[in-house]
């Protein structure tokens, strides 16, 4: 089955890297957060499998399960790498569990910050789809389990800042001509006001790397979901256009000083011997960049963004199958990266 990042053709799938919706519920009869024991942990996550699998037919084969402590450490990164799971999820003590679809687009992560966080990523511009299938996945297990939902403020969360909605959207943006600029900062201090903030890769508390941020809404209280998700489609649009017409500068402008730049790009990725995730983020930035502005091509097609995960400490340890310290592991990258990157046409 493929991924969802192997899906192509969808609005913005430029600039638009994802769309990600999660919503953030809890199961009455239990405590929440840390006040939920292990024995408590235990019965719920059974309780959820139970809920999931008996209602949905199609789950059997479709959805894989596992508790996070059966998962090796690689494992577990590697999923937090391909945005599978939270990297809260990953250190968590404790009963801690996982319902994944095969193309590991829609997640129930259980016993993470609450009790449950359902998940659903789509590749490219389209919320509306992510919010669907989240949406179904929810009502199934409402079906079979007592939330806890207050008349006056909603969905009840571990943590207030998620009450109500209980919802967080999220896309994840591709903007090197905004940041490359100076332009992003600006952007970025500017859309806060409309409770929309910006977080690195892997979410709250990380960094952008290669040009690649999050976008998300702040607020969950007092806006229905369609408000909260129209909001962040109406800010998402103006960046798009923004990165967009920046491009078109630069093009106009500056192409063989940004020919130059995908190039060298090119020429460093294969050919260096050691590679770092960060530089190598850079440099593969540069060419998605270029080949979305034809200033390069590639003899057959390919997944700039695959790419980037692929390349990450625990998908890469993985993809060559040995474990590797740190020093290894940029030499092993960059031999990935020489042995797999297509070749340039011409
Ligand atoms: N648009 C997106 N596409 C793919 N993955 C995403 C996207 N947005 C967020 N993620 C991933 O979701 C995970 C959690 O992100 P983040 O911490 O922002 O969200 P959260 O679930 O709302 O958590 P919290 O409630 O603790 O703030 C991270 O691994 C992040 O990379």
């Amino acid at each position: 089955m493929i991924k969802w990042f192997e899906q192509k053709d969808v609005k913005n799938h430029d600039i638009v890297i994802s769309s990600r919706i999660r919503l953030a519920r809890n199961i009455k009869k239990y405590p929440f957060g840390e006040r939920l024991l292990d024995e408590g942990a235990n019965e719920l996550l059974e309780n959820v499998k139970e809920g999931f699998y008996n209602q949905s037919e199609k789950a059997n084969g479709f959805f894989d399960y596992v508790m996070i402590k059966d998962l090796s450490d690689i494992d577990k990164v590697a999923l937090m790498e391909r945005h599978a799971i939270s990297p809260l999820i990953i250190n968590k003590k404790g009963v801690t569990g996982l319902i994944l679809s095969k193309d590991e687009g829609l997640s129930i992560m259980v016993n993470e910050e609450d009790h449950l966080r359902i998940q659903c990523i789509t590749t490219g511009m389209n919320m509306e789809k992510a919010y669907n299938e989240a949406n179904r996945v929810d009502d199934l297990l409402e079906n079979y389990l007592e939330y806890a939902f207050d008349e006056k403020y909603g969905y009840l969360t571990a943590c207030p800042t998620n009450v109500g909605t209980g919802l967080r959207a999220s896309y994840m943006i591709h903007v090197p001509a905004l940041e490359s600029t100076g332009k992003l900062r600006i952007i970025l201090d500017a859309i806060g006001k409309f409770g929309i903030t910006v977080r690195g890769i892997y979410g709250e508390g990380t960094q952008g790397e290669g040009s690649v941020f999050q976008i998300s809404n702040q607020i969950t209280l007092g806006q229905s979901e369609q408000e909260i998700m129209d909001n962040l489609n109406s800010i998402t649009n103006q960046i798009v256009e923004q990165e967009r017409k920046i491009r078109s500068s630069l093009l106009a402008e500056k192409k063989y000083q940004l020919e130059d730049r995908v190039y060298r790009s090119y020429g460093a990725l294969t050919n260096a011997r050691i590679l770092s995730s960060k530089e190598a983020m850079n440099f593969l930035s540069d060419l998605k960049l270029g080949m979305e502005l034809e200033l390069i091509q590639f003899e057959k097609e390919f997944n700039v963004y695959e790419f980037m995960m692929a390349i990450q400490p625990a998908n890469l340890q993985k993809n060559i199958n040995k474990p590797l310290i740190v020093e290894d592991r940029d030499i092993e990258r960059a031999t990935y990266i020489r042995n797999n990157l297509p070749k340039v046409n011409g």
